[in-house]
């Protein structure tokens, strides 16, 4: 702490700055309100300013003119009302505490050393060149983040600048007052770091631009490479940085980059909801956020009912070990794999020559166009065009033909039937339309005209030469309306072919699966699952349910888009990936060739992959580091554990041999093991440590289950044993809310708890050596107390540990 007179100079000058900050909002508060009102009142009436006439050529252009200029004039109302207002909010959001930073720097060459304060957005005084506060992503801020006193540097578009930090300092402010101050000598925040992570969990993620460390900062500013891979351990910040990155990022690119162009994949709805205020805390609009299966649903459409990814895991954790259950699970791996993908490829340049599938183009019970033709027709193609080029070259054809049988269609008894039909109405309408439609053409024109509507029906009692014309108009409008009748029969069936449904993309999914020798022949893959004939039988069942499995979404995406071409967002220019390592190869891939302008941030640990499909983020061979290749990733590993107690963390990392996990020194309680006789008592034991934990100030409380069906039964279990209101987290749940919830660790990803209770830490519920790594997701959720209970043997990753490590209660 600093000593008095220098905590009255720190007083003062934080008094200044919120003087400043006052009288600058004071200023400008009318101004933005002023603003504000005259834009609106210019919407109002915006059309009363401009003359409209469009008489002559003359008048048409003055008018053009004129509306151009009010346009110019609102939007630069309405620009200069948006930057005022940005600049009042963040001194707003300054106000209750300016900065939480000081560094003093002396430039090289320069004999004095200048005092840069650090704070949330920057603030300057009334010359317009004294910062009194400067932004954390400003260049200059991050040696706060990078050096301890002494020889520091930063780099700014010029180059790099050099000189001596002379002093650092950190400062806790609340409503205008200093609360405390420190002087930090070796790295930043281990003070104010131990008092904020001292705090409780809260409903939302917080920001952590006051206290972030080094190697968290390297994560927020890297912005050369095109994938940054973060290879993070449990509680290491990885979301908490990626949130501070999209923030600097905003910050940096601010001409350019916009808040949509940036998308962040998460795990689950519900994490959305818990990460969705760091950014407006920041002062920056939200990113999308959505989750892979939202987009993986989107992009197959209706074609099938895709599994949720939730849905895989609870198979895999619910079903008993079979052949079935060995098959689906090497499956999911397999199709989760490079191999996959490369047969895939295989199997794209074996249609090209074989084997394509499409379905015939059928019009009220009758062929069109049969499959056969279409076949035939596609593989007339040269073959050394593009498989998805040749498609487009079909696609034109078909069109072509239905244009020339859509002529022939005219003539045939159903469109007499249909014309025989229409009522006067009907006809009436339909020639209106027509002349609408043909009102340009001269020579139709020519033929109706609005008379002849108002006389239909009273025909009778013309002149001969008369009679001729009507006859001549009559078929003429009947022959446009044999067209109309046709056309709109033929529209479903042409954005039928525009979407490229006359390809049988299931049956060509489908006919991948077939035995293993003619799969060898269509992928010439040469390692094949052992379990392949049952990967094909499940397979095969789910795709004629009109399903699909949630291992086969990428690889069938993929595929059509080998086929029927790419599509793509080319608005995007950054995308995260959180619980990067719950991702396949295949889904990485997809992401890469959908937002191909998009640089990629995968956040993960693979310590906490949970889905059989996972991908190891960080090996040396790991496939993501191929995907855009070494020399543009960057890999960067996080160690340090900033959630739990050393408790915690020393008794998670003997879950989990080989993890690399360092606790930030913060010590509490040992883990606890509750070991009870029966399902009753440990009703008993959990209501009771519930009243315990809340009354020591934990609000925030998970009781973390294996499954959903264990989720429900805890719930019950506590609940009708007379518990206060908690939440059952399903899904399906969409907000993250303080309170105690009951949850299955697989929805736990990405979130945490002051308290977590393993409602069933038993052997026979955590028996799967496969489900080491959610046991462990599950005990890192918990930042200050961790109780574990069983009603019978502890599961044998408890077993193995040594006593030391927790307490046992009996
Ligand atoms: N530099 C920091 N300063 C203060 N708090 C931090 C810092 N880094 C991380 N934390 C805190 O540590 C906790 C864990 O952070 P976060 O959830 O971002 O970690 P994670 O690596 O994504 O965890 P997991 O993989 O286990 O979900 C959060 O409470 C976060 O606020």
């Amino acid at each position: 702490m600093i000593k008095g007179n220098e905590w009255q100079q720190e007083q003062q000058r934080l008094d200044l700055v919120t003087d400043k900050l006052r009288s600058a909002i004071s200023e400008i508060e009318p101004e933005v309100v002023g603003l504000r009102d005259q834009v609106t009142d210019f919407r109002k009436r915006f059309w009363e300013e401009v003359s409209i006439n469009t008489s002559t050529h003359e008048d048409f252009e003055e008018a053009f003119y004129s509306i151009r200029q009010q346009e110019t004039l609102l939007s630069e109302r309405e620009r200069s009302h948006g930057q005022r207002m940005q600049r009042l909010k963040s001194m707003k959001r300054l106000l209750p505490s300016p900065y939480f930073g000081r560094i003093d720097f002396q430039e090289e060459g320069f004999s004095f050393s200048e005092p840069i304060y650090i704070g949330v957005s920057s603030f300057v005084d009334v010359d317009g060149l004294s910062f009194l506060v400067y932004d954390w992503r400003t260049p200059i801020a991050s040696m706060y983040y990078d050096y301890s006193p002494g020889a520091s540097a930063y780099d700014t578009p010029g180059g790099r600048v050099a000189g001596e930090m002379t002093l650092k300092r950190q400062y806790h402010i609340g409503d205008g007052k200093l609360k405390r101050v420190f002087d930090t000598s070796v790295t930043i925040g281990d003070e104010l770091l131990q008092e904020v992570l001292a705090q409780g969990a809260d409903s939302q993620m917080k920001s952590i631009v006051a206290t972030i460390q080094k190697e968290q900062n390297a994560i927020i500013r890297n912005d050369k490479t095109r994938m940054l891979i973060v290879q993070g351990a449990a509680g290491s910040g990885k979301t908490s940085a990626a949130l501070q990155r999209a923030a600097y990022l905003l910050y940096k690119h601010r001409d350019k980059l916009k808040a949509d162009q940036i998308v962040l994949f998460s795990p689950n709805p519900m994490f959305n909801s818990y990460v969705s205020t760091v950014l407006p805390e920041l002062g920056e609009e939200n990113m999308q956020q959505t989750t892979i299966q939202e987009y993986l649903v989107y992009w197959l459409g209706s074609t099938l009912e895709l599994e949720s990814p939730f849905e895989q895991i609870e198979y895999m954790l619910t079903s008993l070990s079979s052949q079935a259950y060995e098959a689906r699970r090497s499956g999911v791996q397999y199709k989760a794999s490079e191999a996959f993908l490369h047969a895939l490829q295989q199997y794209a340049i074996w249609l090209g020559k074989e084997g394509m599938l499409f379905r015939s183009i059928r019009f009220q019970e009758r062929e069109l166009i049969t499959a056969e033709r279409i076949q035939l027709q596609f593989y007339s193609y040269d073959p050394t065009i593009r498989l998805a080029n040749r498609v487009l070259l079909l696609q034109e054809w078909i069109l072509q033909q239905l244009t020339l049988l859509e002529r022939k269609e005219q003539r045939a008894h159903w469109v007499q039937d249909e014309l025989d039909y229409l009522d006067n109405e009907q006809y009436a309408e339909a020639y209106r339309e027509l002349l609408k439609k043909y009102k340009q053409e001269e020579e139709v024109v020519l033929h109706m005209n609005e008379q002849l509507l108002d006389d239909y029906g009273q025909f009778l009692g013309k002149g001969e030469d008369e009679e001729q014309d009507i006859d001549f108009a009559m078929q003429e409008i009947e022959g446009l309306l044999r067209k109309m009748i046709v056309s709109g029969h033929y529209k479903p069936l042409r954005n039928d072919v525009k979407r490229f449904k006359f390809i049988d993309i299931i049956g060509l999914y489908d006919q991948l699966f077939s035995d293993e020798a003619a799969y060898r022949g269509m992928t010439n893959e040469t390692v094949i699952p052992e379990q392949w004939t049952e990967i094909c039988r499940q397979t095969k069942e789910k795709l004629s349910r009109g399903e699909l499995f949630y291992e086969d979404a990428a690889p069938f995406l993929c595929l059509k888009e080998f086929v029927e071409g790419t599509r793509r967002n080319t608005n995007v220019r950054h995308v995260f990936v959180d619980e990067g390592q719950d991702y396949s190869p295949f889904q990485f891939y997809f992401l890469k060739q959908l937002f191909p302008r998009a640089n990629m941030t995968v956040l993960g640990d693979f310590s906490q992959a949970i889905f059989p499909q996972a991908t190891n983020l960080s090996e040396l061979n790991s496939p993501l580091i191929r995907l855009y290749g070494q020399e543009e990733t960057n890999l960067i590993r996080l160690v340090r554990s900033y959630r739990s107690t050393s408790e915690i963390v020393a008794f998670t990392k003997a879950l989990l041999p080989g993890v690399e996990i360092v606790p930030f020194e913060r010590s509490e309680e040992k883990p606890r093991l509750i070991k009870v006789s029966n399902p009753a008592e440990r009703v008993e034991r959990m209501l009771a440590h519930l009243a315990e934990l809340k009354a020591e100030g934990f609000a925030s409380i998970g009781v973390i289950t294996k499954t959903a069906a264990e989720s429900r039964e805890a719930y019950e279990a506590l609940m009708s044993a007379g518990s206060e209101a908690m939440r059952l987290i399903t899904k399906e749940t969409l907000t993250f809310e303080k309170g105690t919830m009951i949850i299955p660790a697989y929805l736990a990803k990405g979130v945490e708890f002051d308290a977590v209770l393993i409602y069933d830490a038993s052997a026979h519920v955590y028996d799967r050596e496969s489900e080491r790594k959610l046991f462990y997701t599950a005990c890192t959720r918990a930042m200050h107390r961790l109780l574990l209970y069983t009603t019978g043997e502890w599961t044998p990753f408890i077993q193995s540990l040594d006593a030391n490590l927790y307490e046992a209660e009996g």
